[in-house]
């Protein structure tokens, strides 16, 4: 009983971490995951990262198993990362979904469940083992449907789903950000400007949107504004990604490649790439 499935990176229009309420966007970087199922442990690994914390997605095979398993109990998942872990690209979020699905690709369920009912088994996995703040069903959600989604995490509801068409921009700075180690306390202070940001985002000004995001939550978390104060004007919409530390730019592609000259002059990795719209998908 094998499956594998693959889901994409994602970054921000407007962080949870306030209020409640997320945007994302899906990318076209990918996480992948085999699972094969037997035996009556679950354990996980991750390629080249031997250290890795696994607990994620040992948790999403076994809650696949649980929900629409027909007794199995054990099993052993592999995933592979296009993206750096705790980068603010949502790999969390896009490894729980590949989980997820190569699990029910394994039991043979893949096109029985919803994939909203697949994403929100992830976030479940995510409550569970403590890796987010407010289950980030905002990131779930992009990288399984693909395309940029706007969610109320609380009531893990999807309120607007889109297909915007950018070139991305992405800055990775040498350093980690665990999403459950951010200060959600700074970044309920600033929660009338992500409210504005939610607004923008519901009326499709998702460029404007995230740049105010990205201003309010550099300032809440501590991450300097200047990567995207030398984005503008030339780009549609720049932000902090997440938690950080990437940045995230969109925009036209000779925009973006001018960002990058600048953008690589900093320590760490940029990447460009594209929206993504289809989502994640077995393999
Ligand atoms: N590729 C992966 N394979 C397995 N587990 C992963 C993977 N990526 C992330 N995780 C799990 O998610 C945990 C938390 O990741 P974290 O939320 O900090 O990263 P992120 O999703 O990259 O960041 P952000 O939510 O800011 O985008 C990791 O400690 C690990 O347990
Ligand atoms: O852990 C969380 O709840 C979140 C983490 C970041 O990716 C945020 O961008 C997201 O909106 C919520």
């Amino acid at each position: 009983m094998d499956g594998s499935a693959e889901a994409p990176a994602a970054g921000t229009v407007l962080n949870a971490l306030a209020t409640g309420r997320g945007a994302a966007f899906a990318i076209d970087r990918y996480v992948s995951a085999t699972v094969e199922l037997g035996g009556s442990d679950v354990t996980g690994s991750v390629v080249g990262e031997p250290d890795a914390d696994t607990r994620l997605v040992e948790r999403c095979v076994e809650l696949v198993c649980e929900t629409y398993g027909d007794g199995e109990r054990g099993g052993h998942v592999e995933t592979e990362s296009e993206i750096s872990m705790a980068a603010g690209l949502k790999s969390s979020s896009a490894a729980a979904n590949a989980t997820v699905l190569a699990t029910l690709d394994a039991l043979g369920e893949a096109e029985a469940v919803s994939r909203e009912d697949a994403a929100l088994l992830g976030v479940q996995a995510a409550r569970d083992v403590g890796v987010t703040v407010t289950g980030a069903y905002d990131d779930a959600s992009a990288s399984m449907l693909g395309g940029l989604t706007v969610t109320d995490n609380e009531r893990d509801v999807l309120l607007a789903r889109d297909d915007p068409t950018w070139d991305v921009l992405v800055w990775t700075p040498d350093e980690q950000a665990f999403s459950a180690d951010a200060d959600a306390a700074r970044c309920a202070r600033i929660a009338p400007l992500a409210e504005h940001v939610e607004e923008l985002a519901l009326a499709g000004r998702y460029g404007l949107a995230m740049t105010i995001n990205g201003f309010a939550f550099c300032g809440a978390l501590g991450f300097s504004s200047d990567p995207l104060v030398e984005a503008m004007p030339a780009v549609d919409g720049v932000s902090l990604s997440g938690t950080g530390p990437s940045y995230v730019a969109v925009g036209e592609r000779a925009a973006l490649e001018n960002l990058q000259e600048s953008w690589e002059t900093r320590p760490g990795t940029t990447f460009l790439t594209t929206t993504q719209h289809d989502g994640a998908r077995t393999r």
